[in-house]
């Protein structure tokens, strides 16, 4: 047991497999089944369960691991730690990429990737969602998403905003101290080349070029806040034992799938699961859902599952498919990042504490003390987005018609963030240097990617392409991106501080960029629409669920997570994650969404 959450083992919650004929059909039998209590899952099965009169069983494949280090936000966004609890792997290599490998990163314990990651609270532009309704989903238009999102926080920096929420579950906060010199000057530089700098970036009504501090998912104890500790702490799984069942070291292999009788349609009726733990594989547990089942397994997990009965290409490895759905696991959307660094002054980086030992514990012991301090905050600290045709040869942004800037139109969308990091983000040697990097990313990729299955056992990691570049209209913004990036450098010089190209292009041609740009391209982690959302099976937007996550032709088996998403957004993903939780639980709840 960790931290007072109940926990359970998969014997207490699973009738074992075979199913003996003894034990009665509805002992180990739920209203509802999660798959997956990471960002989204935490926030469903929550919400589920606040209905006294219903039955949850939440499974999920990592632990629960509440570790005091998982809170602090500098190391527990550190992935490399030996207690981080991400899950790591290869994606295949990138073929447009100078057949590049990267590292495929999720979080796997409860509270999935929001325990691991860069804490950011973003909920990207009104046009993003604006864009999903114009794609044929009703009631995903921003307009109709915004009290999810409003429902779900507690923005504590923003105590007069009126479109953030003020009494959710989930706390963020933003610092507008500046950490470190190098900011000020880069964002002085940024606005004299036409950014408006905005004091809140999730305001709805921002400029779609605009720069700023970005918020972050900390508690009054500027402890990290992920969806486990908002949305399923202790003191609320504890009260909640004989109704919400929580499974954490299970790994659920299948959905239990059944003809509805006298009809076309089939009807999920469970889930098969095990034990992580290698040595109890072979012991196959099933559980059963009156109601419902809902696949909250991320974008790499959700597919990897449906893919078990879901893709006629599976027959080849052995697995009788039950549905052919070839969206499943395609259309992998990422955002991809191509870091230009910097050398700053030491003391003016993140690195000063890697090379002071001294200095590391004296922060360190602020943190504990004060609450603040570089402890307190995850690497990245702001943003800027820029559309890319706004963007003159210049390197600035001179046509500020409102128009242009109005962020609801989804045609306004940015489709470049710049991420303000004082550290390196790249893989060359930089001991003894300060590294400022400007992390330019493409945040509306035309390129597309997939999730297959690798084997038919469970336990394997499916393998990842990330189709980066696989369309090669993704160059154009990231070169300007890339160049823009450079005369942030070029105006901050000009303002006398010290700073110096460290890793740029090798010369001014589109060639020259573009080389660097797949030489040094890298992965966001923002994996998303592998069951997205739409109207069609097959045809030309094939989809895997509808406007209310159902699966389309079959019954009682929803998608709930990043993998939903018709389009990526235009921003970081997972307060969308969790707003999509939100609504779904209204949905299932039969309340009317708004
Ligand atoms: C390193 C990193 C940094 C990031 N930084 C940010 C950031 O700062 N801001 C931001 O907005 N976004 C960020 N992201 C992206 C964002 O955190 C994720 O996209 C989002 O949290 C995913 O939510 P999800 O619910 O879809 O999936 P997850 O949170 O990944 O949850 C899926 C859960 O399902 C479980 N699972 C999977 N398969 C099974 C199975 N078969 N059986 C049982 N359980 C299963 C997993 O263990 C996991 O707990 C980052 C991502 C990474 C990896």
């Amino acid at each position: 047991m960790t931290a007072g959450v109940p926990e359970l083992l998969p014997q207490d919650v699973g009738t074992p497999i075979p199913v003996s004929g003894s034990v009665p059909a509805d002992t180990y039998t739920y209203d509802y089944i999660v798959v997956g209590g990471g960002t989204a899952g935490c926030v469903l099965a929550s919400r589920l369960s606040e209905d006294p009169t219903v039955s949850v069983l939440l499974i999920e494949q990592g632990p629960v691991a509440d570790t005091w280090s998982s809170r602090v936000p500098l190391l527990s966004g550190n992935m490399f730690a030996r207690d981080s609890l991400a899950a790591r792997w290869w994606s295949l290599p990138l073929r447009n990429a100078d057949n590049r490998f990267l590292e495929i990163i999720r979080g796997e314990a409860l509270g999935g990737t929001s325990r691991i990651n860069g804490m950011l609270y973003t909920r990207g532009s009104p046009g993003d969602y604006n864009q999903w309704k114009a794609l044929g989903n009703d009631g995903w238009a921003y307009e109709d998403l915004e009290s999810y999102f409003m429902k779900s926080e507690n923005a504590r920096s923003h105590p007069e905003a009126q479109l953030r929420g003020h009494d959710g579950m989930w706390q963020n906060q933003q610092f507008t101290d500046v950490p470190y010199k190098t900011t000020a000057y880069v964002d002085h530089a940024i606005e004299l080349l036409g950014v408006e700098r905005v004091p809140d970036l999730n305001n709805p009504d921002a400029p779609t070029a605009c720069m700023g501090i970005v918020d972050i998912v900390q508690d009054s104890e500027y402890h990290r806040h992920s969806t486990y500790r908002a949305f399923l702490p202790p003191t609320l799984t504890r009260t909640r034992q004989d109704r919400l069942k929580i499974c954490p070291n299970s790994i659920v292999s299948q959905v239990d799938l059944a003809r509805v009788p006298g009809e076309e349609r089939i009807r999920a009726t469970g889930v098969y699961f095990e034990a992580t733990n290698a040595r109890k594989a072979g012991f196959r547990y099933l559980a059963r859902a009156r109601k419902e089942v809902v696949l909250c397994a991320g974008a790499i997990g959700s597919p990897q599952i449906l893919m078990m009965r879901a893709q006629a290409h599976l027959l080849e490895k052995g697995i009788p498919v039950i549905k052919d759905m070839p969206a499943v696991g395609s259309h992998l959307s990422d955002h991809m990042g191509v870091p230009v660094a910097f050398e700053v002054p030491l003391s003016d980086s993140l690195h000063h504490l890697e090379e002071s030992p001294l200095k590391a514990v004296m922060e360190l012991a602020r943190y504990i003390i004060t609450g603040g301090g570089a402890f307190s905050r995850p690497f990245q600290n702001s943003s800027t987005f820029v559309p890319s045709r706004l963007l003159d040869d210049t390197g600035s942004i001179s046509n500020k018609d409102p128009h242009h800037l109005d962020a609801s139109l989804p045609e306004n969308r940015p489709d470049i963030e710049l991420m303000h990091i004082a550290h390196d983000c790249g893989d060359y040697d930089v001991s003894g240097k300060g590294v400022y990097t400007m992390l330019v990313t493409l945040i509306r990729p035309k390129s597309e990617g997939s999730v297959r299955l690798a084997t038919s056992n469970p336990r394997a990691r499916p393998d990842v392409d990330l189709g980066f570049l696989s369309d090669p209209a993704d160059y154009a913004p990231l070169r300007k991106g890339v160049r823009f990036a450079l005369r942030i450098g070029e105006e901050v010089r000009k303002q006398g501080y010290p700073l110096s190209e460290l890793k740029v292009p090798d010369g001014t041609s589109d060639e020259d960029v573009d080389r660097f740009i797949r030489a040094n391209l890298r992965t966001c982690f923002h994996y998303t629409s592998t069951c997205r959302m739409g109207h069609e099976t097959h045809g030309e937007r094939p989809s895997v669920v509808d406007a209310e996550l159902k699966v389309h032709g079959v019954r009682d088996l929803r998608v709930c997570d990043t993998s939903v998403f018709p389009e990526i957004i235009s921003s970081h993903i997972m307060a969308p994650a969790v707003m999509v939780a939100e609504k779904c639980a209204d949905m299932m709840k039969g309340m009317p969404t708004v």
